[in-house]
């Protein structure tokens, strides 16, 4: 893997939340009560989760996204601040409440209910302000917990002027031709292909959108199609003890990887590298490794 000494220039745009983990011994079915061990909170958010990994892998970053005027989101703000992440471009409103989300973990799985509230207020305005920065960008990533209408135009600009962008097409919603078409690639998770796609049959997906589709599953591996084969490539030297952030985690390191001029397939080796590292730790942010882990 090649680590230029350029620095990569990231903009970020999507959620900041607060995560309400409760650990328990099995995922609550329908209508169960359940005890919880712990209740314990971490930074989170899947924007703000890119925004950490790549600023921790030496990127510079912005970040654009919408804080309530409270307690959460000045936490979420010094966070990002500690973590050499630009805040310039995260705007506050006294409309609704930072967002939350509350995390059921047992044995590593982990479901998730995100409360969107102020992620909910990004605009297309916002994104607009940022304009010159775009312009300088090498990179722009997106996730789905901000408002559709907002990462479809923050990849329609990023395009105008000759960017890449990533997308990790999570929470699942079923993406438009013209995303599709935009964007230079989308992480997806294998359980939620049907959703996104409208199509549930892996290969086909793959197939029509050859090396731009990566599939992740839950043991940590990556499919994609090149053009002639699929390519599999599977990091479980690290047992996956927290699987929450590992979407993000990949999708950081494969934008980096990316940024620094690698093949997809290294792209792909390095970002479940760094979704390894993720896993060990509790919280989507906490085991984020740095630059230096990798390359000194
Ligand atoms: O991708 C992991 C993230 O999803 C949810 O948005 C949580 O905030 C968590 O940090």
């Amino acid at each position: 893997m090649n680590f230029s000494s350029e620095q990569p220039k990231i903009i970020v745009v999507g959620s900041s939340s607060i995560d309400l983990v409760l650990e328990t011994d099995k995922l609550p079915s329908s209508n169960e009560t359940v005890l919880a061990s712990s209740s314990e909170s971490y930074f989170g958010g899947k924007g703000a989760n890119q925004a950490v990994g790549t600023a921790r892998l030496g990127a510079s970053v912005y970040f654009i996204g919408c804080v309530g005027m409270d307690p959460l989101g000045q936490q979420i703000m010094r966070n990002l601040v500690n973590e050499n992440v630009n805040v310039g471009f995260i705007y506050e409103t006294d409309q609704e409440a930072t967002g939350t989300a509350y995390v059921t973990a047992s044995n590593g799985d982990a479901v998730i209910v995100v409360v969107p509230a102020a992620n909910k207020c990004l605009t297309t305005e916002h994104i607009e302000s940022a304009d010159k920065y775009f312009q300088t960008s090498d990179l722009v990533l997106v996730q789905l917990e901000v408002s559709l209408s907002v990462v479809e135009y923050t990849i329609k600009k990023a395009k105008k002027y000759g960017k890449k962008v990533g997308l990790y097409a999570s929470p699942a919603v079923r993406l438009n031709a013209d995303i599709l078409d935009n964007v230079d690639f989308v992480v997806a998770k294998s359980t939620e292909l049907y959703t996104i796609f409208g199509e549930d049959q892996r290969e086909e997906v793959l197939r029509k959108y050859f090396n731009k589709v990566f599939v992740r599953d839950d043991t940590n591996s990556t499919i994609y199609f090149d053009g002639t084969e699929m390519k599999y490539y599977r990091n479980d030297k690290d047992k996956a003890v927290y699987k929450m952030g590992m979407g993000d985690a990949f999708t950081s390191g494969f934008a980096i990887a990316l940024c620094h001029g690698n093949s997809l397939e290294e792209c792909v080796k390095f970002g479940n590298e760094v979704s390894a590292r993720v896993s060990v730790k509790k919280g989507s942010q906490t085991g984020l490794p740095v630059q230096s882990d990798f390359f000194s």
